[in-house]
């Protein structure tokens, strides 16, 4: 009888030793150790109640015993571990971490160019000696000529070293998780200059909004990291005024008028002298009929130009403008222009994103172009059409309904040719500068199209042409199209086929 009792014992011991166990690694959990404190003392005052039926007084009162010390305790201990978390998790404590983490991830370039490369390495590099002390110089007279006057009072110190571009992305990318992930930059590496306007091109979804969000501080990066002024910024140290945004979207109050939207601004940016401020950014902008005008029943042109002149308006070194002259017409566009050329004047740091390739060329110094994420080309843009779409576009006249014998004429002379147009005896196509045919790069000069056409009207196949360069637009296509593959002789390049399969539909309609 005796051994049966301690065998019992022994798993009644060990049970009650792992409740209690367990019930103090529970009270981790604060709901657990709210609820058992509850149960406490409700049990407590059952108890006291039934006993003192019985004489006994077996009351604890909670708050004078230890009735319920632990819940309390651990009631505290984690409500105050989650404040610190949540506190280091605002302000980004864990980044490094997490982007040293992430950046084992699969986002890198797969095929750099030469020029997109040498950005690379000197980004990484002024990236690496950024610890080092450098020569420093003082901005004064930041917006000199332009809308801000507070530079006469000579209080505006800007400390920008004249080796640091005014902000660099450096290996910033970023990927939408969802139902599947997609990435929406990859690594990108590129420094804006002071002094300069950079041009962010590249087709809907390129990657160029993605950017603007990201060096603006309205995404969080996935990996990489933006440097303004020579410091890596978080986040949330971005908007510290070191950028002027001009976002895709009019971020407009509905309800104020263009004159208070420019003050509120010019108070919102710390601009002493807001009346002079703001009649001059009137005047700049063409804006000064609609002053009194609310934002809301502005046209979307003028809302565009009101929105792209409060990022003119202050001082700050960075000036991010996406998609500005979207809906404007000339006029506006040039105002634009000339805000941007102020700005470059003042030493400011100017990137723009257009699908308006003019402005690009007029006003950017160099053109980065993004294709699905990545930066593809960094250069002046004129270099990126003789590399992307540099080229002769003929447009011929065939006899009467032969068109397609004169398109197949000339593949078989110059299978480098690209199909734009087709349509009954007219024919436009693309001689590009440089190609490849077949593994081997052809190079095509003005005298070997005059031959060729020479050529064709031997045939009697084509009856009279004109030849112009190639524009903007189609070294945007060609870029857009381009891949590694080369074109092979029986196969037209991919935006030929494009157009010639639209115009074959419509020669059967
Ligand atoms: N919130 C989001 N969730 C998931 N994917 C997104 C989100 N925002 C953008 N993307 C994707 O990221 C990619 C880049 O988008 P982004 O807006 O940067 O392009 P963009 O170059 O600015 O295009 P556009 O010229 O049309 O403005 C696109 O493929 C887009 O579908």
């Amino acid at each position: 009888m005796a051994t049966l009792h301690s065998t019992a014992a022994i798993p009644r011991q060990a049970t009650d030793n792992a409740r209690w166990t367990l019930h103090k690694v529970f009270l981790l959990s604060p709901q657990f150790a709210l609820g058992d404190a509850l149960l406490e003392i409700a049990k407590n005052t059952v108890q006291a109640q039934v006993l003192s039926r019985f004489g006994m007084d077996t009351y604890k009162n909670p708050f004078e015993t230890d009735l319920i010390l632990y819940h309390c305790v651990a009631l505290v201990l984690v409500g105050l571990f989650m404040l610190l978390l949540n506190l280091a998790i605002e302000y980004n404590c864990f980044d490094h971490w997490i982007c040293s983490w992430r950046n084992r991830a699969v986002l890198n370039v797969e095929m750099e160019d030469l020029e997109v490369a040498a950005e690379r390495k000197r980004v990484e590099a002024s990236a690496r000696d950024r610890d080092r002390p450098v020569t420093l110089h003082t901005i004064g007279n930041i917006n000199a000529g332009f809308v801000d006057t507070e530079s006469k009072k000579g209080s505006i110190k800007q400390i920008v070293s004249p080796m640091c571009d005014v902000a660099q992305c450096v290996g910033l990318g970023r990927t939408y998780r969802g139902v599947t992930s997609r990435i929406a930059l990859k690594s990108l590496y590129l420094g804006i200059p002071p002094g300069q306007c950079t041009a962010l091109l590249g087709q809907n979804g390129a990657g160029k909004s993605t950017t603007f969000a990201l060096l603006s501080g309205e995404l969080r990066a996935t990996c990489g990291r933006v440097v303004l002024n020579g410091s890596a910024v978080t986040s949330r140290q971005i908007c510290s005024g070191l950028i002027s945004y001009c976002p895709q979207s009019d971020a407009l109050d509905p309800l104020l008028t263009v004159t208070q939207t420019l003050q509120f601004y010019c108070r919102l940016r710390g601009i002493a002298d807001v009346n002079e401020v703001v009649k001059r950014t009137l005047q700049t902008f063409d804006l000064r009929k609609y002053s009194r005008q609310r934002c809301g029943t502005l046209s979307g042109g003028n809302r565009r130009k009101l929105c792209t002149a409060v990022a003119f308006m202050g001082r700050a070194p960075l000036v991010l403008l996406d998609e500005p002259t979207s809906g404007m017409d000339p006029g506006s566009r040039w105002c634009v222009a000339r805000g941007v050329r102020a700005a470059c004047a003042a030493r400011r740091g100017v990137l723009l994103s257009t699908h308006a390739l003019e402005d690009a060329r007029v006003l950017a110094s160099r053109v980065a172009l993004l294709r699905d994420g990545a930066l593809c080309a960094l250069a002046p843009l004129d270099q990126c059409l003789q590399r992307f779409g540099s080229g002769h576009v003929v447009s011929a006249r065939a006899e009467r309904g032969g068109a397609a014998r004169l398109w197949l004429e000339v593949r078989a002379r110059a299978p480098q040719a690209q199909l734009q147009a087709m349509h009954h005896n007219t024919l436009q196509f693309l001689v590009p500068t440089k190609a490849n045919v077949e593994g081997k790069e052809v190079v095509t000069q003005l005298s070997d199209v005059f031959r060729l056409l020479a050529a064709l009207q031997g045939t009697a196949e084509l009856d009279d042409y004109t030849l112009n360069a190639s524009s903007l637009d189609q070294m945007f296509l060609n870029f857009s199209d381009r891949s590694d593959r080369t074109i092979t002789a029986d196969e037209p390049p991919m935006s030929a086929r494009r157009n010639s399969d639209q115009l074959e539909s419509v020669t059967a309609l």
